[in-house]
């Protein structure tokens, strides 16, 4: 029997010691105004979330407070078993938590490899292999940010964070003003990035099933309530699981 504790006991270990992101019991929010509470979540390397919910549900909230933008209402942030001090953007950076917020946040004056250039603190990645996943990074890499197209300034601000050799990678609503055939593109990159690099990714996307298409995980926020989670082709497998939870909402 003994035997049997220690084997569970080691296995719970490499377990949790996989774990990359972790909180638990997580209230975000603006100063003492709560927008989502008791969050918990713990992914491993590699692992792609897929934050869903209706808008205002505390998406992006959540996706800021991990990075340290806004200080945490309650609970705890741990990156590789570590606290994070709450609300210190560099030094969840330093730890490996990139944001690419949804505005894309790019130099729209310096070329595709000057805006790469100004991201490469870890020198990890270099510019072939990132026009290796972006191809059309490469035949672009002279043209100011500004002159390119909407999916092609995603993929240089996706680009941009992988610079920085994200352990943890938050992508906020990626697709926006995107066609929905260049976000089938982008998409399967986010896959490569984590089966490749190992970076675990908390994806928000507006295109719910071609997010759950790539993603291991989803949790879906409602009114700042964590209200259904699980494996996303068990969403996938079942449409009528989100729609009820989506008009539930706006009742
Ligand atoms: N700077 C702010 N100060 C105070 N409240 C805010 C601020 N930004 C957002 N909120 C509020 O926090 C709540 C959650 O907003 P959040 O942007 O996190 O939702 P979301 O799930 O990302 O929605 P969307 O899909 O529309 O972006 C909303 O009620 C919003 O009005």
């Amino acid at each position: 029997m003994d035997e049997v504790n220690s084997v569970n006991a080691a296995v719970r270990d490499r377990q949790r010691s996989d774990v990359v992101i972790e909180c638990r019991g997580l209230g975000v929010g603006y100063g003492s105004v709560n927008v989502a509470r008791d969050i918990d979540v713990a992914l491993s390397r590699g692992q792609v979330l897929a934050l869903l919910g209706p808008n205002g549900a505390g998406k992006t909230t959540l996706l800021s407070t991990l990075a340290g933008l806004l200080p945490a209402l309650e609970g705890e942030i741990r990156v590789d078993g570590v606290k994070l001090p709450s609300g210190r953007a560099r030094v969840a950076n330093k730890r490996g938590v990139v944001l690419v917020p949804d505005d894309r946040a790019l130099f729209t004056s310096l070329t595709v490899r000057e805006n790469l250039r100004v991201a490469n603190s870890a020198k990890r990645l270099s510019f072939d292999d990132i026009v290796e996943l972006f191809p059309s990074l490469g035949r672009r890499r002279n043209i100011t940010a500004g002159e390119l197209s909407g999916g092609e300034q995603q993929m240089l601000a996706v680009a941009r964070a992988l610079m920085q050799d994200p352990k943890v990678l938050l992508i906020d609503e990626m697709s926006m003003g995107l066609a929905p055939v260049i976000v089938e593109e982008l998409l399967p990159v986010v896959r490569r990035i984590a089966d490749d690099i190992g970076s675990v990714i908390i994806l928000v996307e507006q295109h719910v099933h071609l997010a759950l298409e790539i993603a291991d995980e989803a949790m879906v926020l409602v009114h700042g309530e964590v209200r259904d989670r699980g494996p996303a082709e068990e969403f996938s497998a079942d449409p009528h699981r989100l729609q009820k939870i989506y008009l539930s909402s706006t009742l």
